[in-house]
């Protein structure tokens, strides 16, 4: 078993890959093992997380789910500690395998109860095993019963800590969306909660909902082999080696230039927006472009308190678009409609955000100029929508967008032959032909104004020091993107933030790396 850390790649694997190596693993070592062990493993690591547990209560489906936590009971029981069950099943119905951790759990003497128990303290466990990758969603036409619905009201609200087994219980494994029925209250829970993943990683249980629902993830192999199947994505780790530390022979060409193309003026539309591209040009100032260019798209803009002496003005027919990085969007209201068909066709390396997004998705010319984009093995464009903009530009709802995220991400990188970043808990970096990597770092100080326009300014400094004259341009610009999220998400993290964040802090806080 390993608490799942950062510092290497973890495949994520869908239901269909799960469900056919449990179906190998079951072939391989018989009936009941799997789920033996399986329970053997929840108990091992309810014990160390609730050692002074003074009652464990195991909530237990009609499922196989169900059946881990009941092999779980016998074991836990059976080390002194005082367990309660409510199990959802039956006799008649469960399978072979359930039935016999049942049985188990039965002659172990275990305590069966009708009621779950109201005096959970915060020392207690709760383990959470009503329902794993079985969970059908609700269109297929069916919701939860009462009796579970009342089973899952006390894990949610529990104040013992909660340890999920598989998957949090009405948790869609490969969307990270709570099932239709299966939403929870919209309190976020309260005490820590923990998932052990069984066999595999679900992408589910990082993004979307996933992040919250889950906690602290483990997972556990059951002995069985490292699978072979095709990961659905991976879980991204700490970057190494992807910017060596700069060398001293460096110099500001060295890092290349970003040029920020956004900031709609008060007087055009009645709405002031230069603030968001002062934030994405001080975000590419501190990730370490070695040179930032703002081209306000408010002609009024000539100094600004918040414009850092670093950052040049240029009006945009002065930007040389071949050669700098162009950072476009941030803040573009209507303006940004008039230079974008010229960026499309001219800037060689391109991450397109917010309203140059917008403009996008209701222009089939700019559409058709960003496909030809994708033509050139020299230019590099990448997108960075949160899920309204990827909704837009996709033709659908942001309801659609986060029932899938990683499909959606999938669709927006091959439509546009571009990397795409659809931000979000868990955001999805992807491009043509790149598996998706899910971004576990971040939190909800990222959840204010500007944190985006941030994160474009840092992906632009990120693009621009990429090296010209090596191959694999368009590898490494899909690494860059996914190194510039970590860095973004963790930047969040630091203590620096606990009192609250301002993306304006956030973007100081970044350092070239
Ligand atoms: N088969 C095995 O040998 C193993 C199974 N394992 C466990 O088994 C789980 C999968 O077991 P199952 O396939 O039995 O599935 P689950 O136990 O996850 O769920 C199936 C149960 O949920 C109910 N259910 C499904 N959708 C529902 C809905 N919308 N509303 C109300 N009830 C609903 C079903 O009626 C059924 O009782 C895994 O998540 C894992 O915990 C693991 O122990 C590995 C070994
Ligand atoms: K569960």
């Amino acid at each position: 078993m390993q608490r799942v850390t950062f510092d290497h790649p973890h495949p994520l694997h869908d239901l269909q890959a799960t469900r056919q190596i449990e179906a190998a693993g079951i072939a391989a070592t018989g009936p009941h093992v799997l789920m033996q062990r399986a329970g053997a493993c929840v108990a091992r690591l309810a014990q160390a997380l609730a050692p002074h547990a003074r009652l464990i209560w195991i909530a237990c489906g009609a499922g196989n789910n169900g059946g881990d936590g009941l092999e779980a009971a016998a074991l836990l029981h059976a080390h002194g500690f005082r367990v309660q069950v409510s199990w959802l099943g039956s006799v008649e119905k469960a399978s072979a395998d359930t039935l016999k951790s049942w049985h188990k759990a039965v002659a172990a003497g275990v305590l069966f109860v009708d009621e779950p128990p109201h005096d959970l303290e915060d020392q207690d466990l709760c383990i959470d095993a009503l329902l794993g990758i079985g969970l059908t969603p609700h269109d297929s036409g069916r919701s939860p019963s009462a009796a579970l619905r009342s089973l899952l009201d006390v894990v949610r609200g529990t104040r013992a800590t909660v340890l999920c087994v598989d998957l949090p219980s009405g948790l869609m494994a490969d969307s990270g969306q709570w099932a239709a029925g299966f939403e929870p209250l919209p309190s976020p829970p309260s005490a820590p909660r923990h998932t052990l993943s069984l066999l595999t990683l679900k992408p589910g249980l990082f993004t979307g909902m996933g992040r919250d629902a889950a906690g602290t993830v483990w997972l556990d192999d059951l002995q069985l082999p490292s699978p072979d199947a095709a990961p659905r994505a991976w879980l991204a780790c700490a970057p190494h080696g992807i910017h060596p530390s700069r060398p001293h022979a460096s110099h500001k060409g060295s890092w290349g230039d970003v040029a920020v193309v956004g900031g709609e003026g008060l007087e055009e539309r009645g709405m002031g927006m230069t603030g968001a591209a002062l934030l994405a040009a001080s975000a590419a100032l501190h990730a370490g472009a070695g040179r930032v260019m703002l081209s306000a798209l408010d002609p009024a803009l000539t100094q600004s308190p918040a414009l850092a002496p670093e950052i040049m003005l240029r009006r945009f027919e002065k930007l040389d678009l071949e050669t700098a990085t162009i950072v476009c969007g941030c803040g573009g209201g209507d303006a940004v409609r008039t230079v974008l068909p010229q960026i499309l066709k001219t800037a060689r390396r391109l991450v397109l955000d917010a309203d140059a997004l917008n403009a996008i998705a209701t222009d089939a010319g700019m559409q058709a100029l960003l496909a030809q984009r994708a033509r050139h093995a020299s230019f590099v464009t990448a997108m960075t929508p949160h899920p309204l903009e990827a909704a837009r530009l996709l033709g659908s709802d942001t309801r659609t967008v986060q029932s899938d995220r990683i499909a959606a991400a999938r669709e927006l990188a091959e439509r546009h032959g571009c990397i795409a970043v659809l931000k979000g808990s868990g955001s999805i970096i992807t491009a043509p032909g790149e598996t998706p990597f899910i971004n576990p770092t971040g939190n909800a100080r990222l959840a204010t104004g500007g944190t985006g326009d941030v994160l474009a300014g840092l992906l632009g400094a990120r693009i621009a020091a990429l090296d010209n004259t090596q191959d694999g341009l368009a590898r490494r610009a899909f690494l860059a993107a996914c190194q510039a999220c970590w860095q973004h998400g963790r930047a969040a993290e630091d203590d620096l933030f606990s009192r609250g964040l301002t993306a304006s802090g956030l973007a100081r806080a970044l350092s070239p790396m």
